[in-house]
Protein backbone atom coordinates (compact mmCIF):
# COMPACT_ATOMS: atom_id res chain seq x y z
CA UNK A 1 0.00 0.00 0.00
CA UNK A 2 1.42 3.49 -0.68
CA UNK A 3 0.81 6.31 1.75
CA UNK A 4 -1.77 9.06 1.84
CA UNK A 5 -1.16 12.48 3.14
CA UNK A 6 -3.74 15.41 3.30
CA UNK A 7 -3.29 18.99 3.61
CA UNK A 8 -5.85 20.79 6.12
CA UNK A 9 -6.44 24.32 7.17
CA UNK A 10 -8.33 27.03 6.90
CA UNK A 11 -8.49 29.44 3.97
CA UNK A 12 -5.41 31.42 3.43
CA UNK A 13 -3.39 29.80 5.57
CA UNK A 14 -0.96 28.51 3.22
CA UNK A 15 -1.49 24.80 2.57
CA UNK A 16 -1.62 24.99 -1.75
CA UNK A 17 1.84 26.86 -1.34
CA UNK A 18 3.56 23.91 0.37
CA UNK A 19 2.25 20.74 -1.57
CA UNK A 20 4.67 21.02 -4.63
CA UNK A 21 7.34 21.00 -2.10
CA UNK A 22 5.62 17.56 -0.79
CA UNK A 23 5.38 16.34 -4.29
CA UNK A 24 8.46 16.73 -5.34
CA UNK A 25 10.03 14.96 -1.70
CA UNK A 26 7.89 12.22 -2.67
CA UNK A 27 9.41 11.66 -6.76
CA UNK A 28 12.82 11.85 -4.86
CA UNK A 29 12.05 9.19 -3.15
CA UNK A 30 11.23 6.98 -6.60
CA UNK A 31 7.56 6.97 -5.34
CA UNK A 32 4.44 7.18 -7.67
CA UNK A 33 2.60 10.17 -6.85
CA UNK A 34 -0.95 11.42 -7.46
CA UNK A 35 -2.22 14.71 -6.52
CA UNK A 36 -5.35 15.75 -6.14
CA UNK A 37 -7.91 17.98 -3.91
CA UNK A 38 -11.79 18.23 -2.40
CA UNK A 39 -13.91 19.05 -3.41
CA UNK A 40 -13.06 17.46 -6.65
CA UNK A 41 -10.40 15.56 -7.70
CA UNK A 42 -12.57 13.51 -10.67
CA UNK A 43 -14.59 14.64 -13.47
CA UNK A 44 -17.24 14.14 -11.37
CA UNK A 45 -16.30 15.51 -8.28
CA UNK A 46 -15.17 18.91 -10.51
CA UNK A 47 -18.67 19.43 -11.02
CA UNK A 48 -19.51 19.20 -7.55
CA UNK A 49 -17.18 21.69 -6.34
CA UNK A 50 -18.39 24.31 -8.28
CA UNK A 51 -21.67 23.58 -7.02
CA UNK A 52 -20.58 23.42 -3.75
CA UNK A 53 -18.11 26.59 -3.69
CA UNK A 54 -20.74 28.87 -5.62
CA UNK A 55 -24.24 28.16 -4.96
CA UNK A 56 -26.22 28.50 -1.07
CA UNK A 57 -27.95 25.37 -0.09
CA UNK A 58 -28.89 23.61 3.16
CA UNK A 59 -26.22 22.29 5.03
CA UNK A 60 -26.52 19.10 4.94
CA UNK A 61 -27.64 18.94 1.66
CA UNK A 62 -23.55 21.14 1.32
CA UNK A 63 -22.43 17.91 3.90
CA UNK A 64 -23.90 15.17 1.47
CA UNK A 65 -22.47 16.88 -1.85
CA UNK A 66 -19.01 17.12 -0.44
CA UNK A 67 -19.11 13.21 0.84
CA UNK A 68 -20.53 12.05 -2.72
CA UNK A 69 -17.68 13.94 -3.66
CA UNK A 70 -15.10 12.52 -1.79
CA UNK A 71 -16.97 8.91 -2.19
CA UNK A 72 -16.30 9.09 -6.05
CA UNK A 73 -12.75 10.58 -5.49
CA UNK A 74 -12.24 7.58 -3.24
CA UNK A 75 -13.63 4.93 -5.81
CA UNK A 76 -11.83 6.43 -8.99
CA UNK A 77 -8.72 7.75 -7.71
CA UNK A 78 -7.34 7.50 -4.13
CA UNK A 79 -8.17 3.68 -3.46
CA UNK A 80 -6.43 2.26 -6.56
CA UNK A 81 -3.38 4.65 -6.33
CA UNK A 82 -3.29 3.70 -2.74
CA UNK A 83 -3.64 -0.53 -3.86
CA UNK A 84 -0.79 -0.11 -6.90
CA UNK A 85 1.59 1.61 -3.96
CA UNK A 86 1.48 5.00 -5.38
CA UNK A 87 1.20 7.85 -2.60
CA UNK A 88 -1.54 10.19 -2.72
CA UNK A 89 -1.75 13.92 -1.94
CA UNK A 90 -4.74 15.54 -0.97
CA UNK A 91 -5.37 19.45 -0.95
CA UNK A 92 -8.13 18.85 1.84
CA UNK A 93 -10.18 15.33 2.75
CA UNK A 94 -12.60 14.58 5.42
CA UNK A 95 -11.25 16.89 8.09
CA UNK A 96 -12.12 19.75 6.14
CA UNK A 97 -15.47 18.59 6.43
CA UNK A 98 -15.60 18.36 10.31
CA UNK A 99 -14.16 22.33 10.10
CA UNK A 100 -16.23 24.11 7.82
CA UNK A 101 -19.72 21.91 7.95
CA UNK A 102 -19.20 20.52 11.51
CA UNK A 103 -16.97 23.55 12.98
CA UNK A 104 -17.94 26.40 10.73
CA UNK A 105 -21.45 26.25 9.97
CA UNK A 106 -22.43 24.06 13.09
CA UNK A 107 -23.74 20.47 11.97
CA UNK A 108 -23.85 17.82 14.38
CA UNK A 109 -20.50 15.85 14.67
CA UNK A 110 -22.48 12.57 15.16
CA UNK A 111 -24.00 13.22 12.34
CA UNK A 112 -21.00 13.77 9.97
CA UNK A 113 -19.21 10.66 11.50
CA UNK A 114 -21.95 8.67 10.00
CA UNK A 115 -21.38 10.03 6.64
CA UNK A 116 -17.87 9.45 7.38
CA UNK A 117 -18.51 5.59 8.26
CA UNK A 118 -20.25 5.56 5.32
CA UNK A 119 -18.29 6.95 2.78
CA UNK A 120 -14.59 5.52 4.28
CA UNK A 121 -15.14 3.11 7.27
CA UNK A 122 -11.51 1.70 7.74
CA UNK A 123 -9.27 4.84 5.45
CA UNK A 124 -7.97 7.31 7.18
CA UNK A 125 -4.83 9.73 6.08
CA UNK A 126 -1.13 8.13 7.14
CA UNK A 127 -0.81 11.74 7.95
CA UNK A 128 -2.18 15.10 7.98
CA UNK A 129 -0.51 18.20 7.74
CA UNK A 130 -2.73 20.97 9.86
CA UNK A 131 -1.16 24.71 7.98
CA UNK A 132 -2.70 26.68 11.29
CA UNK A 133 -2.82 30.85 11.41
CA UNK A 134 -4.78 33.24 13.11
CA UNK A 135 -7.50 33.91 11.41
CA UNK A 136 -6.27 37.94 10.29
CA UNK A 137 -3.19 36.48 8.87
CA UNK A 138 -5.01 34.00 6.84
CA UNK A 139 -7.78 37.07 5.71
CA UNK A 140 -4.56 39.15 4.98
CA UNK A 141 -2.96 36.98 2.53
CA UNK A 142 -6.07 36.06 0.78
CA UNK A 143 -7.30 39.51 0.39
CA UNK A 144 -4.38 40.33 -1.12
CA UNK A 145 -4.39 37.19 -4.05
CA UNK A 146 -7.67 36.17 -5.21
CA UNK A 147 -11.50 36.88 -5.97
CA UNK A 148 -13.03 34.96 -2.67
CA UNK A 149 -15.66 32.08 -3.26
CA UNK A 150 -18.71 31.07 -1.09
CA UNK A 151 -17.02 30.00 2.27
CA UNK A 152 -13.57 32.30 1.57
CA UNK A 153 -16.26 35.22 2.23
CA UNK A 154 -17.61 34.25 5.53
CA UNK A 155 -17.12 36.16 8.46
CA UNK A 156 -14.38 36.29 11.10
CA UNK A 157 -16.66 33.91 13.64
CA UNK A 158 -17.34 30.96 11.07
CA UNK A 159 -13.16 30.94 10.90
CA UNK A 160 -12.79 30.96 14.19
CA UNK A 161 -14.58 27.91 15.00
CA UNK A 162 -13.84 26.28 11.44
CA UNK A 163 -9.83 26.96 13.26
CA UNK A 164 -11.35 25.54 16.87
CA UNK A 165 -12.41 22.28 15.39
CA UNK A 166 -8.96 21.86 13.27
CA UNK A 167 -7.29 22.21 16.48
CA UNK A 168 -9.81 19.70 18.57
CA UNK A 169 -9.53 17.26 15.97
CA UNK A 170 -5.70 17.32 15.37
CA UNK A 171 -5.44 16.90 19.64
CA UNK A 172 -7.80 13.88 19.08
CA UNK A 173 -6.13 11.59 16.32
CA UNK A 174 -2.32 12.65 17.02
CA UNK A 175 -1.15 10.10 15.79
CA UNK A 176 -1.62 11.29 12.22
CA UNK A 177 -1.68 15.17 12.55
CA UNK A 178 0.98 17.28 12.68
CA UNK A 179 0.19 21.21 13.21
CA UNK A 180 2.34 23.72 11.29
CA UNK A 181 2.66 27.28 12.75
CA UNK A 182 2.29 29.04 9.33
CA UNK A 183 2.97 32.49 10.66
CA UNK A 184 6.70 31.19 10.07
CA UNK A 185 8.34 32.02 6.72
CA UNK A 186 7.66 29.52 3.61
CA UNK A 187 11.14 28.29 4.07
CA UNK A 188 11.02 27.79 7.91
CA UNK A 189 7.94 26.13 7.14
CA UNK A 190 9.27 23.40 4.36
CA UNK A 191 12.19 22.83 6.89
CA UNK A 192 9.70 21.85 8.98
CA UNK A 193 7.80 19.37 6.68
CA UNK A 194 10.92 17.57 5.71
CA UNK A 195 11.66 16.84 9.10
CA UNK A 196 8.27 15.46 9.02
CA UNK A 197 8.15 13.86 6.02
CA UNK A 198 11.67 12.07 7.55
CA UNK A 199 10.18 10.94 11.01
CA UNK A 200 6.92 9.78 9.46
CA UNK A 201 8.11 7.56 6.59
N1 LIG B 1 4.26 31.28 5.20
C1 LIG B 1 3.81 32.24 4.40
N2 LIG B 1 4.22 33.51 4.56
C2 LIG B 1 3.74 34.50 3.75
N3 LIG B 1 2.84 34.31 2.78
C3 LIG B 1 2.38 33.07 2.57
C4 LIG B 1 2.84 31.98 3.37
N4 LIG B 1 2.22 30.86 2.95
C5 LIG B 1 1.41 31.23 1.94
N5 LIG B 1 1.52 32.55 1.70
C6 LIG B 1 0.77 33.32 0.69
O1 LIG B 1 -0.58 33.41 1.12
C7 LIG B 1 -1.50 33.25 0.03
C8 LIG B 1 -2.46 32.08 0.34
O2 LIG B 1 -1.72 30.87 0.33
P1 LIG B 1 -2.35 29.50 -0.21
O3 LIG B 1 -1.24 28.50 -0.19
O4 LIG B 1 -3.06 29.74 -1.50
O5 LIG B 1 -3.40 29.19 0.94
P2 LIG B 1 -4.50 28.06 1.08
O6 LIG B 1 -4.24 27.05 0.01
O7 LIG B 1 -4.28 27.52 2.46
O8 LIG B 1 -5.81 28.78 0.95
C9 LIG B 1 -0.62 33.05 -1.21
O9 LIG B 1 -0.50 34.28 -1.87
C10 LIG B 1 0.73 32.61 -0.66
O10 LIG B 1 1.80 33.01 -1.48
C1 LIG C 1 -13.30 19.32 1.21
C2 LIG C 1 -14.17 20.40 1.75
C3 LIG C 1 -13.95 21.74 1.42
N1 LIG C 1 -14.75 22.71 1.91
C4 LIG C 1 -14.50 24.12 1.54
C5 LIG C 1 -13.27 24.70 2.16
C6 LIG C 1 -12.78 25.71 1.16
O1 LIG C 1 -13.30 26.99 1.48
C7 LIG C 1 -13.40 25.24 -0.15
C8 LIG C 1 -12.38 24.75 -1.17
O2 LIG C 1 -11.19 25.14 -0.77
P1 LIG C 1 -9.78 25.15 -1.39
O3 LIG C 1 -9.53 23.95 -2.20
O4 LIG C 1 -8.89 25.47 -0.25
O5 LIG C 1 -9.94 26.39 -2.33
P2 LIG C 1 -8.90 27.25 -3.11
O6 LIG C 1 -8.74 26.59 -4.43
O7 LIG C 1 -9.67 28.53 -3.15
O8 LIG C 1 -7.64 27.26 -2.27
O9 LIG C 1 -14.30 24.20 0.15
C9 LIG C 1 -15.79 22.40 2.75
O10 LIG C 1 -16.52 23.30 3.19
N2 LIG C 1 -16.02 21.10 3.10
C10 LIG C 1 -15.26 20.09 2.63
O11 LIG C 1 -15.49 18.90 2.97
Amino acid sequence: MGKFITFEGIDGAGKSTHIAFVADYIKQRGAELVSSREPGGTPLGEKLREIVLHEKMDLETEALLVFASRREHLAQVIEPALKRGAWVISDRFTDSTFAYQGGGRGMSVAKLEVLEQWVHPALQPDLTLLFDVPLEVARARLDATRDLDKFEQEKADFFAATRAEYLRRAAQFPQRFRVIDSTQSIAAIQEQIAAILDACF
